[in-house]
């Protein structure tokens, strides 16, 4: 523990930046049947002063995690009541500058090391005014004060709980917010990790930061590290002062903690109303401010200089007052871009195995449709080569699609709430890796089962057809995105395979264009796989395409004049520079519905 309290000494706060917070009468309330409210927070009061680590408690249900929402910003909808940081009414854009907030679940993606991660956060968080040498020296001197340097390397995923609990913190600590919010960031840990957790949470508020976090059962010894605890029960507050206060202050209300109990324990049982209803009772003794007592420990006194490295520079000017300037949006599109990259690259199953997959399918069709593309006797079954390309594409990218935002909401909640980056650019840069990673898939498939099919051998028509398939893989894509958005995993992937069909039956081979009735005619302009299969025939039967050759040892041929072929499947007057802007058109309209269900996906809790 000292050794953390040592080097935490490189992480203090300047002291204009220092943070007391106060708030007054907070209530919460959600919805609770048709009518009734549920009041969650009835009228909470409370003062969190920085160099001072503050616990949170009582039983489950008590409120806690609300209370944190509501000090965070998380939660705004529903609550009444004042928040101030030193004495000012809280803008709500400064003040989440100003904190942050750590979940309870480390929501790191597993392909990144420790030192990846930590530059990643870096290059987000801090602007020009910070050089790449001073990045380097901020991470070292951060992962050092938490026990991180020997796992530099380390990927994430195979962190242990208590690295990942420290690294979560340690990504927060790059641009050194003054206010730091913990939920129960001991939960998982074994009796060792909690403790040198709590330590290193202890060490940080030293430093100036005001911390709180929320705590379920904490042992004797971590019990009383917290200089302040604020215990709640059933939505009101029932003690607030310093943990060793808690026994006397109980002793006040008749209640004594039998020896050798844990004072922690003992006060849990009091809220969950073991020795009786006394919650309201506790909740107007609580208001007596002489428990708060004062700070235990001294707070660091820091001198305010600057910290060399081993040549004699200064290399980052962390201890002074320094506000760093948050990098321009594009510099952390440029992150988020190369961050996409490095995940798809990493994650095997999403790239590797899908190339090879791709792939073994487009042989597998190629063989199916062998040698048909060029022989007049076969061109419905071609016509089926076709649709068989649109089912097949539409499949592959819309299922996965359903099921990538829901996996990464978690990642993209926490780092947006802590200010690491805004939503469009996110978005943008996952769009920008994603597109060339989609068409890398379908080129896969389509060109080997073009080829094998025997295709037209033209190149101006199988650029043609690759450009309709790879548009249709993104159309499909962004389908799914939308829905992946919109609702549950379950849903959207039942949903988007409703979807498929319906879109497959208007696309004009089940019941070609002629055989459809007017209202199903004109209801097959919403499909997205009318225009793809109908580019797809325009790439391989229009373009001023000649007679297709009949077999020798076949009498007649039908369709030996492709233009027969296309008149009969109701295809004769296929615009393909329409298609490929309508599905250009449904991308984009997708794209922008996605951003729109997304974001308000984000904001809801
Ligand atoms: N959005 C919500 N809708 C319905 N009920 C809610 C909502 N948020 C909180 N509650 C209810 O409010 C009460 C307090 O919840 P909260 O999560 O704050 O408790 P807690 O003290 O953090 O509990 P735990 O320790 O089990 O996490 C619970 O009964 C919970 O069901």
């Amino acid at each position: 523990m000292s050794e953390i309290v040592q080097t935490a000494v490189l992480l203090h706060l300047p002291r204009n930046k220092k943070i007391d917070i106060e708030f007054e009468n907070i209530t919460y309330s959600v919805p609770n049947g048709r009518k009734a409210k549920k009041h969650v927070l009835k009228g909470v009061s409370g003062k969190l002063k920085s160099g001072e680590l503050t616990a949170i408690m009582g039983p489950s249900g008590a409120g806690k995690t609300s209370l944190l929402n509501i000090l965070t910003g998380f939660q705004s909808s529903g609550m009444k009541g004042t928040i101030k940081s030193n004495g000012r009414k809280n803008g709500s854009d400064q003040y989440k500058k100003e904190s942050c907030y750590i979940l309870q679940d480390d929501q790191l993606v597993p392909y990144f090391t420790v030192s990846e991660i930590m530059n990643m956060s870096a290059n987000l968080k801090l602007g020009s005014n910070v050089s790449d040498k001073s990045k380097e020296f901020i991470i070292d001197d951060i992962l050092d004060t938490l026990g991180l340097s020997s796992c530099k390397d380390t990927r994430c995923g195979q962190l242990s709980g208590g690295q990942k609990k420290r690294l979560s913190i340690a990504l927060e600590l790059v641009n050194n917010p003054p206010i730091m919010f913990l939920d129960e960031p001991t939960t998982g840990l074994d009796s060792s990790s909690s403790l040198h957790c709590i330590s290193m949470l202890k060490a940080l508020a030293r430093g100036g930061r005001t911390i709180v976090c929320t705590i379920h059962q904490p042992s004797a010894t971590i019990y009383e590290m917290f200089d302040h605890v604020y215990v709640m029960a059933e939505g009101h507050c029932i003690y607030k002062g310093s943990s060793k206060n808690t026994l006397p202050y109980l002793s006040t209300v008749g209640l004594s903690c039998p020896e050798y109990h844990n004072p922690a324990d003992y006060l849990l049982e009091v809220a969950s109303g073991e020795y009786g209803n006394l919650t309201d009772h506790l909740a107007k003794t609580a208001n007596d401010l002489n428990w708060r007592g004062v700070c235990a420990l001294p707070r660091l006194e820091i001198q305010e200089e600057l910290t060399m490295d081993e040549n004699g520079n200064k290399p980052v000017e962390r201890n002074m007052a320094v506000t760093y300037i948050s990098p321009t949006e594009w510099n952390k599109f440029l992150v988020l871009l190369n961050r996409s990259f490095l995940q798809l690259y990493r994650d095997w199953t999403v790239t590797h195995l899908k190339v090879i997959l791709h792939t073994i399918i487009g042989i597998v069709i190629g063989l199916f449709y062998f040698n048909i593309g060029n022989d007049a006797s076969k061109t419905i079954s071609n016509f089926g080569y076709l649709l068989v390309t649109c089912a097949y594409l539409c499949y592959t990218s819309i299922m996965p699609a359903v099921l990538r935002f829901p996996s990464e909401l978690p990642v993209l909640k926490k780092e947006r709430f802590n200010n690491w980056y805004k939503l469009k650019t996110y978005y943008a840069a996952f769009m920008v890796a994603d597109i060339p990673i989609q068409m890398l898939f379908c080129a896969c498939y389509t060109t080997i089962s073009y080829f094998m099919s025997s295709q037209p051998c033209e190149w101006d028509r199988f650029i043609m057809f690759l450009a309709i398939c790879c548009l249709l893989t993104i159309t499909a894509e962004s389908a799914g995105i939308f829905l992946g958005t919109l609702v549950n995993p379950i849903n959207g992937t039942f949903l988007g395979a409703i979807s498929v069909a319906f879109m497959l039956s208007l696309a004009g081979f089940l019941v070609f264009l002629t055989h459809m009735s007017k209202p199903f005619y004109i209801l097959s302009h919403i499909s997205y796989l009318r225009y793809a299969l109908q580019g797809l025939v325009y790439s391989v039967y229009g373009h001023g395409r000649a007679t297709i050759p009949c077999p020798e040892d076949i009498l007649y041929c039908h369709y030996t004049t492709p233009d027969v072929f296309l008149k009969e499947i109701g295809m004769a007057n296929v615009d393909y520079w329409f298609c490929i802007g309508m599905l250009c058109c449904v991308i984009v309209f997708l794209r922008l519905l996605a951003y729109c269900t997304l974001k308000k996906r984000l904001s809801s809790n």
